[in-house]
């Protein structure tokens, strides 16, 4: 692991500080009630790619992308498209998100009576954080393979399935692949930009993606922007992509989803 991505993980670990406390079982299992894998399944039951659609303002590859996007109202040309997943950023420093970003977004699917599942996207560190995700209604969390030791990753799965919900195993690298593959996933990402380096090659899900069993729901991550890019992820194997920045940026975003779909 390097530079960026240990920056932010150092951050993080002492920005949680003061929630960090002992969650008990009982906290978490009281989310479970039968809805288990609304992720995964949704992502596994789309006859096209699946599209997990993120909302994210700023990154620190890509500065500022979108200052004042409103979560609700992305979130609104989505559903239209839709989208068969939301990913929500609530990491506030380097992405410019929040918590209540993922309250505001699971309260409007809610209300429409629509139950798109969402991915809390945070650097995930300790238990709080999938208890955090669980009461603001999110469906899954994020575990970045390389950013965890293997304790971790164990604990905060643990934590995410107690509480009924799918854990995104993202890995950059075929030894991070295999640590993924021995914790029994039900979801991998392949994150097809480098967090060192910010750089992205649609070549990593095409390497990686194919030595995935069948049974594992695969996703390829970042860097896809036009059909073309969808076409070569559903060529390699994926059964969905997960974008942010592309369709931050679409002037119509519902029509990109569609257009992703039909690549
Ligand atoms: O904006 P892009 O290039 O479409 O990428 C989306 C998503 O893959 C990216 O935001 C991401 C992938 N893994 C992460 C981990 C943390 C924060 C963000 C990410």
């Amino acid at each position: 692991m390097s530079d960026k991505l240990t920056e932010i993980m150092a951050h993080k670990r002492i920005e949680i500080r003061d929630r960090v406390r002992p969650v008990r079982e009982e906290e978490l299992s009281r989310f479970a009630a039968g809805d288990t894998g609304r992720l995964s399944r949704a992502l596994r039951d789309s006859e096209e790619i699946a599209v997990i659609a993120e909302i994210k303002r700023r990154s620190p590859s890509a500065g500022d992308i979108s200052a004042g996007l409103d979560a609700v109202e992305q979130a609104r040309h989505y559903i239209n498209g839709e989208a068969d997943g939301l990913s929500i950023l609530t990491d506030e420093k380097y992405f410019g998100g929040s918590l209540r970003d993922l309250w505001d977004v699971t309260d409007f699917l809610r209300d429409r009576g629509r139950p798109t599942p969402c991915l809390r996207k945070d650097f995930m560190v300790d238990p709080i954080q999938v208890l955090e995700a669980a009461e603001a209604g999110a469906s899954a969390i994020l575990l970045i393979v390389r950013a965890l030791s293997i304790d971790e990753l164990k604990r905060l799965r643990e934590a995410a399935d107690l509480a009924g919900l799918d854990s995104l195993y993202e890995i950059h690298s075929e030894e991070e692949l295999e640590t993924a593959l021995s914790l029994d996933p039900r979801i991998v990402g392949v994150n097809n930009r480098d967090l060192s380096r910010f750089v992205t090659d649609l070549a990593l899900s095409e390497a990686l993606i194919p030595q995935i069993p069948d049974d594992i729901v695969t996703v390829s991550e970042s860097g896809i922007f036009t059909g073309e890019d969808a076409g070569r992820a559903r060529e390699a194997g994926a059964d969905a992509i997960l974008v942010g920045e592309g369709l931050v940026r679409a002037e119509d975003p519902a029509a990109l989803i569609r257009e992703f779909k039909e690549a």
